[in-house]
């Protein structure tokens, strides 16, 4: 299996590019890994929130394969433990899917079509971040994951 994780706009935080990269680096020992950017619509088009949402929006499903699980992070979706995220990916990855897809959305969220596409939605705690620091954090709790599936000691230090 595969991970995608779908973003909006490039990472312009010289030190969240610093810690995606140094997460991604270890990550991709574990499991295929990509982070694909979805280019930022604001900059070139003068756009309402809700029409701003709507085009991402469009933007991200046309990224999405019929065959790809689509997860949403949100942060009213489903809390769990690292330990119970490790599980929860630990399953996806013996149940046949080929290409997991975590979708962060922009600064104003997804539009309803995306959460009716959506086969699930992940929350990282009732708090929001900024769609910027997010990739980070959740980038580490993949690597995380991977070590609790396989055994090692990183969670645990
Ligand atoms: C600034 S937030 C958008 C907040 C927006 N008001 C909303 O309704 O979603 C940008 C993106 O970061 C992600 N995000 C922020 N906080 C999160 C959390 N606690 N758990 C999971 N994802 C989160 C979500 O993908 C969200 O769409």
């Amino acid at each position: 299996m595969k991970i995608t994780l779908l973003v909006i706009g490039k990472t312009d935080k010289e030190f969240v590019k610093k810690g995606i990269e140094e997460y991604q680096k270890r990550l991709v020992h574990y499991i295929p890994f990509e982070l694909k950017i979805i280019p930022d619509l604001k900059s070139t088009k003068n756009l309402s929130e809700a029409q701003q949402k709507q085009k991402e929006g469009d933007l991200i499903l046309g990224k999405i394969e019929a065959s790809d699980c689509l997860i949403l992070l949100d942060e009213n979706g489903k809390e769990y433990s690292s330990a119970a995220f490790s599980n929860y990916l630990e399953k996806k990855m013996i149940s046949g899917i080929k290409n997991l897809v975590f979708v962060i959305g922009g600064p104003y969220g997804f539009s309803e079509e995306v959460y009716k596409k959506a086969q699930g939605k992940v929350s990282l705690s009732k708090m929001t971040f900024s769609h910027q620091m997010i990739r980070m954090i959740f980038v580490e709790q993949l690597y995380r994951a991977m070590t609790i599936i396989k055994g090692e000691p990183y969670h645990h230090v």
